[in-house]
């Protein structure tokens, strides 16, 4: 595949909700690579497309290829294996396990921090070494041995994404990778997701534009289900389409 080869792509893919459309006829295409940013004032369905391209939902009609292969209504841990791993907006940590034990579970895991949790957790000594490199990626190497519920909020964020790339995924979907930060932590997001992106496919929705604008190759904007625009950052930022539509948000 080369560079600029479409790595994930839909074909018209549509999600009704008995008789509402929340996603109509989307065709996205992300290139392998590359960094897109998904966003869209509240209820465009964003999250609904996340949960599309993950397996979460099923499409009501329209494929889904990642890689050259048709994904469409496959189930999360087959999506997962395949390659694509999730970091999730909503906290998914547990506060009594340490920060190794987390990866130690993730990597011991096909599909992530889902299954199999209940194992026990000295099973997976093994895969200690790895556990420490992607801790040392989102800088808590040095927190390791302490428990998740004593983290900062900014740092559980950071413990997700090292969580998120225990599948080395070719394509990491982010949910509002910085939701709820003040802007130290917000900055801190920027640049760690900067330094996991290289090399990799990534897509996140976000509704913060600093972060869009600092992160992205390309944007697609969403609006009522649809594809409003797709572009460079400078040039979405600049349509008047996209203007309007952010009338009454704060990012107008
Ligand atoms: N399970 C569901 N049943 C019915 N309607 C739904 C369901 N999930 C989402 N919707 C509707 O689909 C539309 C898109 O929602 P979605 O959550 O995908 O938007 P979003 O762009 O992620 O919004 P936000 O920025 O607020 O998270 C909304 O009108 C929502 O009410």
């Amino acid at each position: 595949m080369s560079a600029s080869a479409a790595l994930l792509e839909t074909h018209d893919l549509t999600r009704d909700f008995r008789g509402f459309t929340a996603v109509s006829k989307v065709n996205l295409s992300v290139a392998e690579g590359t960094v897109h940013a998904l966003v869209g004032p509240n209820g465009a369905g964003k999250t609904t497309l996340f949960n599309l391209l993950t397996g979460f939902l099923r499409p009501t009609s329209g494929q889904i290829l990642f890689d050259g292969r048709d994904i469409s209504g496959l189930p999360p841990e087959k999506i997962a294996h395949l390659g694509v791993a999730r970091s999730f907006q909503i906290t998914s940590l547990f506060d009594q396990l340490s920060l190794r034990e987390h990866l130690e579970l993730a990597l011991a895991s096909p599909t992530g921090l889902t299954t199999r949790f209940w194992q026990s957790v000295k099973r997976f000594g093994r895969f200690r070494d790895r556990s420490m490199e992607l801790l040392d990626r989102v800088g808590l190497a040095d927190r390791a041995s302490v428990p998740a519920g004593a983290l900062a909020y900014g740092q559980k964020r950071a413990l997700e994404l090292a969580i998120a790339m225990a599948l080395d995924p070719k394509l990491l979907l982010l949910d509002e990778p910085t939701a709820g930060m003040g802007i130290e932590d917000v900055d801190r997001t920027i640049e760690l997701v900067k330094r996991i992106a290289a090399g990799r496919t990534v897509v996140f929705v976000d509704h913060n534009m600093h972060v869009v604008g600092s992160l992205a190759d390309r944007v697609t904007v969403l609006q009522a289900g649809q594809i409003l625009a797709e572009g460079p950052y400078d040039e979405v930022r600049a349509d008047p389409r996209v203007v309007t539509a952010y009338l009454g948000e704060s990012h107008a």
